[in-house]
Formats: structure tokens, C-alpha cells, sequence
């Protein structure tokens, strides 16, 4: 089937590149010239594992093609995904005005009967509405409808996670778009649902908001594991075995980060005050949330009482391990932190490059851990990159000048960096 993707970002590209290896013909479409001038070359502009080998595979193939061309793009294609971002407005509501310029254009140049599938994260009621913006911006009068699909891939394992979903969503009031949306994903393994679009939206924030609880729960009680000594990581493992909990996402540790949780829990907290129903589960999720870089840095202070001038070395810029995405990511809440009791800090990251507005504050950063672990009087592991479990521990201890590691993701072996004569503290964990 031929396809166009508005919007090339991390989803809409990763989405394009799975269908195009699925037999579809698939166009990308995005407002940024540079970003299609470089998957047009073949070159994959941010990190996602295996991605970059089955983009070049579909340019080859030809069944991957991008262009900034909307009205060549929309003319030629019947089914027509919208992948476009939905950030958050400063209070807290989600921003749909890519949403809303997405669905003109395709009314401006809709010339055919179209399926339009709105694949981003969207408020309750924006499927509904982009119906409506597309009808507005029309002259022309052949049929559309109008699938709300929601997205459930992590970033990290995108490509993985979008060739093998835990199930399709789909939200319609239509049985022939139903049909083709079943059709243009037949080759997936896993169930389907198909409801309305209203509680397809619903199904996406709910999910993620209860995985955000997760986390935040498991935060809590890490927390009062720090007070009676108890490791949270054999409490999140004898919790996890129980099929009704399940041992995913109770890693505790500084926190939720990216660029969906944080937003789609705000977004789910603003529309429910404002039908005046308040999720006070997810309020406190928040809070936790917000709170537990705080609680790491006071579990620092407590060794240092002052960092002012101290050499701290900081592992890991990412929000989370395998993307370059620094999106929300608690490590430049911690920085800030760092900053302002004025310590000296360096950064390392495997693949993330410090952006400059941090270099400008004073912060550095090294490529090579040894180098930056030398002279270190604390180190902070930030993010949970598998390098940081393999680098050499024992060559590090030689490097350092204290020997202090806070671990803000419990990834080491505590009693063995123990061992090397570090003094070693976890969340929950020490
Ligand atoms: N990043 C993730 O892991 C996931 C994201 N989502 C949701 O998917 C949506 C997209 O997220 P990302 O891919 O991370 O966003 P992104 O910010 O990486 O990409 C969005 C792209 O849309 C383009 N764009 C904006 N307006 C446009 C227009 N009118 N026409 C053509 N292109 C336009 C931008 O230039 C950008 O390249 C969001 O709603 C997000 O919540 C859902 C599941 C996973
Ligand atoms: O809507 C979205 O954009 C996506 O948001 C999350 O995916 P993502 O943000 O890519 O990454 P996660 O693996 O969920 O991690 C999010 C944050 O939670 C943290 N986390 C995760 C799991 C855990 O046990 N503990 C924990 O602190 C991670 O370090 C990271 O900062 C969801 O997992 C996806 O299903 C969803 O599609």
C-alpha cells in the first residue's frame, strides 16, 4: 500500500522505515529541510539502534522515499499518518498547533478520498477535531476518515518495539478504515482493539501514566528502603515475579525523563482538572517524580556539605541508555544542581554531545571515561549505559582522587566496587 508520514522525527521515521520493511511504499514528509536532506542521503540524524541499516536497506529497496513537498506527497497517497510532535505548553496542556498545521495541509491538498491516521500522542478530543480542521481547509468533497492509532515504542528499542508491538489500537467510527489499518499491519503478531477514537487517546495517556506510577512507586518505597538498609532491587524482584505486577519498570532510581512521560502525565493532569476531576494518584506520581533528583542530591550532601570546588564527574547526559535524546533527562537537573553549589563538573556519554549552552556555564566534557574519572573527587552515574557495568572499575580506582560513586540508576555490583575501596550509594541501595 502507498503511505505518506507527516512528520520525521524519532517515531515518524522509525514507523516509515518498519512499514517500508513490511512491503509498503512508504514517503516521508517533514517542514525541516535539513532532516530530509540527510534521510535522503541515507543518513539517519539521531541514534536508534538498527534503524540506520534498514533505512539504508528501503532507500535501496525504493520503497522509502522523503520529501518537503506536501501537496505532490498528499495528492499521491490515500493513507496519510500523522506523526508530528506534541510538546508541552507552559501550563502544562499539550501544544497541538503542529497537529492542527498537519491537518490544513492535508485539507488544502486533499484531492481524493483519504485515511488520515493520527499517530501522535493527542488530548482527548484532538482526533475529533483534526475531522474538523481538515473539513475546514477543504474545497474538496471526497470522503476522509480519521483513525486515532496510538504509538507505544520506546525510544532505545524503537525499531524492535514498532516490527513487534504488544498490541495495535485503533479508534474509529469507520469499519472500512478499521479494515485497511488491520490490512496495512496484517504482518503483526499481537491483537487489536478497536474502540472509539476518543478512547483510543484515552488508552495511549493511561498507559503511560500508569508506567510513570510504576516508577514513582517503586521511587517511594526505595526511599524507605534507604531507611531500614533493605536493597529495593530484591524487593522489586520478589515483587516482579507475581504475574498481577509484573517486574518491568520497577527500576528505581532519579526518576522518569524523555520526551513523553513528563509530558503526557501534565497534559493528563491538566485535562482532568479542568473537567474538574483530578487524578490524585498521578498528581503525587508527579511530585515524586520531580522530587527525586533532589533526594539524590541530598544523599550526596550528606557525604559532602559542600561541593564547591569539588572535581565531580557525571556518567551519562542521555534520558535513558541507546539514544542520543536529552530530552527531560534528569542528568541537566542534576548539572543544574551541581552548578549552583558551585563544583567543578565533567561530563561523559557515550554518544550525546554536551550542547554548547552548558558548555558556556563552565561545565566539560570528556570523551574517554578513564580521562574523565582522573583526579575525580566524586562520581555520579547518571544514566544506565551497559558501558558504565563494563568500564574497568578497578583501573578507575587507581584514577580518582576520592573514592566516592553515587549511583542515581543502582547499575554496579555494590559489594564489589566496594571491594575497590569506594564508598558506594544506590537509591534503595547501598
Ligand atoms: N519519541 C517517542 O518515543 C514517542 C513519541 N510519541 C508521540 O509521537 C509524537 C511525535 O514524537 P517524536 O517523533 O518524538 O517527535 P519529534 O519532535 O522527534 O518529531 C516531530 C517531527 O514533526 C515535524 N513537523 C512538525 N510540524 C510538521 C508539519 N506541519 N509537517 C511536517 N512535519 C512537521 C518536525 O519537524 C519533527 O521532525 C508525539 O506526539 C509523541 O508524544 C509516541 C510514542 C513514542
Ligand atoms: O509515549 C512515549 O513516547 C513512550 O514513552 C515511554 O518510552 P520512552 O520514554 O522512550 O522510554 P522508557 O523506557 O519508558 O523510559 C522512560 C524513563 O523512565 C525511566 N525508567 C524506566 C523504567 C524503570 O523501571 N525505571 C525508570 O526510572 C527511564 O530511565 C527513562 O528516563 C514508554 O515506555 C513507551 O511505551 C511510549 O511509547
Amino acid at each position: 500500500m502507498k503511505i505518506l508520514i507527516i512528520g520525521m522525527g524519532y517515531v515518524g521515521t522509525t514507523m516509515g522505515v518498519a512499514l517500508a520493511n513490511t512491503g509498503h511504499e512508504v514517503s516521508g514528509l517533514d517542514v525541516d529541510k535539513a532532516k530530509i536532506e540527510s534521510l535522503t542521503k541515507g543518513i539517519l540524524y539521531f541514534h536508534e539502534p538498527a534503524l540506520q541499516e534498514m533505512l539504508s536497506k528501503h532507500l535501496q529497496t525504493k520503497r522509502l522515499s522523503f520529501t518537503s513537498d506536501p501537496k505532490e506527497a498528499i495528492k499521491d497517497n490515500e493513507v496519510i499518518f500523522i506523526t508530528v510532535g506534541t510538546p508541552s505548553l507552559n501550563n502544562g496542556n499539550a501544544d497541538l498547533t503542529y497537529i492542527r498545521q498537519a491537518a490544513e495541509m492535508i485539507g488544502k491538498y486533499k484531492n481524493s478520498k483519504k485515511i488520515v491516521v493520527v499517530k501522535s500522542t493527542v488530548p482527548l478530543g484532538t482526533t475529533e477535531n483534526v475531522k474538523q480542521w481538515i473539513e475546514e481547509a477543504t474545497k474538496d468533497s471526497s470522503p476522509f476518515d480519521v483513525v486515532m492509532n496510538p504509538e507505544f515504542l520506546r525510544e532505545g528499542r524503537a525499531l524492535q518495539d514498532a516490527l513487534n508491538p504488544d498490541r495495535v489500537v485503533l479508534g474509529s467510527h469507520s469499519d472500512e478504515a478499521f479494515n485497511t489499518l488491520e490490512q496495512i499491519y496484517s504482518n503483526l503478531n499481537c491483537p487489536f482493539i478497536r474502540t472509539t477514537p476518543v478512547a483510543a487517546e484515552m488508552t495511549k495517556y493511561a498507559s503511560n501514566a500508569f508506567l510513570a506510577t510504576k516508577i514513582s512507586f517503586i521511587n517511594e518505597i526505595a526511599r524507605l528502603c534507604d531507611q531500614f538498609g533493605i536493597h529495593v532491587q530484591d524487593v522489586a524482584k520478589g515483587m516482579g515475579l507475581d504475574d498481577r505486577i509484573g517486574g518491568a519498570f520497577l527500576q528505581a532510581g532519579l526518576g522518569y525523563g524523555g520526551s513523553c512521560f513528563p509530558k503526557d502525565v501534565k497534559e493528563l493532569l491538566w485535562t482532568a482538572d479542568h473537567r474538574g476531576c483530578p487524578l490524585r494518584i498521578l498528581k503525587e506520581v508527579e511530585r515524586v517524580n520531580h522530587d527525586q533528583p533532589q533526594y539524590f542530591i541530598e544523599k550526596v550532601m550528606k557525604e559532602f556539605p559542600s561541593l564547591a570546588d569539588k572535581r565531580i564527574v557525571l556518567l551519562g547526559l542521555s534520558f535513558k541508555p541507546h539514544t542520543d535524546d536529552i530530552r527531560e533527562s534528569v542528568s541537566f537537573s542534576i548539572i543544574k544542581k551541581l552548578l549552583q553549589e558551585k563544583a567543578n563538573v565533567i561530563v561523559h556519554d557515550p554518544i550525546v554531545k554536551l550542547p554548547n549552552e552548558w558548555v558556556n556555564k563552565g561545565v566539560k566534557q570528556i570523551n574517554d571515561p578513564y580521562e574523565a574519572t582522573e583526579g575525580a573527587d566524586l562520581i555520579i552515574i547518571c544514566t544506565d549505559w551497559p558501558l558504565y557495568q563494563e568500564i574497568d572499575w578497578a583501573k578507575i580506582s587507581e584514577l580518582v582522587k576520592g573514592h566516592y560513586i553515587f549511583d542515581g540508576r543502582n547499575i554496579l555490583e555494590a559489594d564489589c566496587i566496594k571491594k575497590l575501596g569506594f564508598t558506594y550509594e544506590g537509591i534503595g541501595y547501598d
